[in-house]
């Protein structure tokens, strides 16, 4: 690998775990800690090491507690919030995000702070008319914590919303910076994209210490929240299917506006009510630029294409291949890559072309979408609308084998006197 010795010095994301709390959608369930602990990185020929003292990366690896929703605490006004212990956390954070947010100010004061009128709003440049009216926002509680931010619930004028709190810090004028350039990020791509298949953004505020990102909540949480609720059983394959459809639909109207995700992962799949999917977290969303390619690599290791992995230029294909990935997911219930760290999974797939094993009964038109979108070629992974035509003709071949299985448990046997 050419550019190994790059995977230096970046931090993975910081551990850490919380209680699942049930919100009464799915069933709930106790999440296994993965235990990714050690710290590793690869050299320049592309040799993985773990190491225990100074000279090699310190990579704090993935995070993996993950909980669900919490319903049970009510939402409350800024006066005398409440917050929920158990926040949950994602299974990878995604790379070059600044590591765990550590909070300058607790739960209370951050969310507080936010509401204060004491602190004037700022102005969110171009997209002012997205500014919430703080006035109609009522905090809940932290339910999530991501790389880049943490997550409450609460609701902007009586509906259900998520809110994402991101701490300005204060003494750290690069990472404020890198935080900075993701929220504006995040904000302009949520402002330009309203797709079934995309969170619906609701509005954003910005304060001199604090930021919020607001968007319809989904009240099935993630994807992987979902399957490790399930401890990682896959769901019935019509509606594994009907989600993947929704997602590659999300994707395609992506795509078709120029942009690449670049962090597509089952963290970021979100589950509503009627079991659709939406996509979220657009805040390492880029435009694609078609000439040179993009270089700065971000993602998460486990859904991570190998030329983005191998800082090599990269364009919309990454995030196919990163469907292959979660697709996978969807038909399989696993996570990706189960028995290795994220780091050993990114050296596997880059250097000896690892994907994850295709079960024996799966439908052959379904482990073909996969073969192709996480083939180590980009130009031979298909776009997101010829996925789209595989998906549904996959989904046409089972409801047909439904039906010739209904058709046969329907034929009485003819009686004849
Ligand atoms: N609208 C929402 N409704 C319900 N849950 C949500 C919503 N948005 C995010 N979440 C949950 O919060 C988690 C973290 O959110 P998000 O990915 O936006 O944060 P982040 O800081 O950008 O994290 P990361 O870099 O780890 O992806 C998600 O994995 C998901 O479980």
């Amino acid at each position: 690998m050419a550019e190994g010795s790059k995977f230096s010095g970046f931090i993975i994301g910081g551990g850490g775990g919380g209680n699942i709390v049930g919100n009464g959608f799915y069933d709930m369930g106790f999440y296994r800690k993965l235990d990714e602990g050690s710290n590793m990185s690869m050299d320049s020929v592309g040799s993985l090491q773990t190491s225990t003292c100074g000279g090699s990366v310190a990579m704090s690896l993935e995070n993996s507690s993950v909980g669900s929703n919490n319903s049970r605490s009510g939402i409350l006004r800024h006066n005398g919030l409440r917050l929920f212990p158990g926040a949950n956390f994602s299974v990878g954070h995604s790379v070059l995000r600044p590591g765990r947010v550590s909070h300058a100010m607790n739960e209370d004061a951050l969310a507080q702070t936010l509401m204060d009128p004491r602190y004037s709003t700022e102005s969110l440049e171009n997209y002012d008319e997205w500014t919430i009216d703080l006035r109609k926002l009522n905090m809940g509680v932290a339910f999530a914590q991501g790389a880049f931010g943490k997550l409450y619930r609460g609701t902007y004028d009586g509906e259900d919303v998520a809110i994402k709190l991101l701490e300005k810090p204060e003494n750290d004028p690069e990472r404020a910076q890198l935080m900075e350039q993701q929220f504006g990020q995040e904000v302009m791509m949520l402002a330009n994209l309203k797709h079934p298949n995309i969170v619906r953004f609701i509005g954003a505020c910005r304060k001199p210490m604090v930021w919020c990102i607001v968007t319809e909540y989904a009240k099935g949480g993630s994807v992987r929240q979902f399957l490790m609720r399930r401890q990682n059983r896959s769901v019935a394959l019509k509606l594994a299917v009907k989600q993947a459809l929704d997602i590659a639909k999300g994707m395609e109207y992506v795509h078709g506006l120029g942009f690449i995700h670049r962090d597509l992962k089952s963290d970021n799949l979100l589950i509503f009510a009627d079991k659709s999917i939406k996509i979220a977290d657009f805040g390492v969303a880029r435009i694609e630029v078609k000439t040179e390619g993009m270089t700065p690599e971000t993602g998460t290791y486990r859904w991570m294409a190998p030329e983005m992995i191998q800082h090599r230029p990269y364009n919309q294909k990454v995030d196919v291949y990163s469907f292959g990935i979660v697709l996978w997911e969807l038909i399989t219930g696993m996570l990706p890559f189960p028995n290795m760290t994220a780091v050993q999974a990114a050296f596997a797939v880059v250097n000896k072309g690892v994907r994850p094993v295709i079960p024996q009964d799966c439908l052959p038109a379904l482990g073909e979408i996969m073969t192709r979108c996480w083939d180590a070629n980009p130009d031979v992974r298909p776009s997101f609308s010829e996925i789209i035509r595989m998906l549904q003709s996959a989904q046409e071949e089972i409801m047909n084998t439904v039906r010739k299985a209904r058709f046969r448990c329907c034929i009485q046997p003819m009686v004849i006197d």
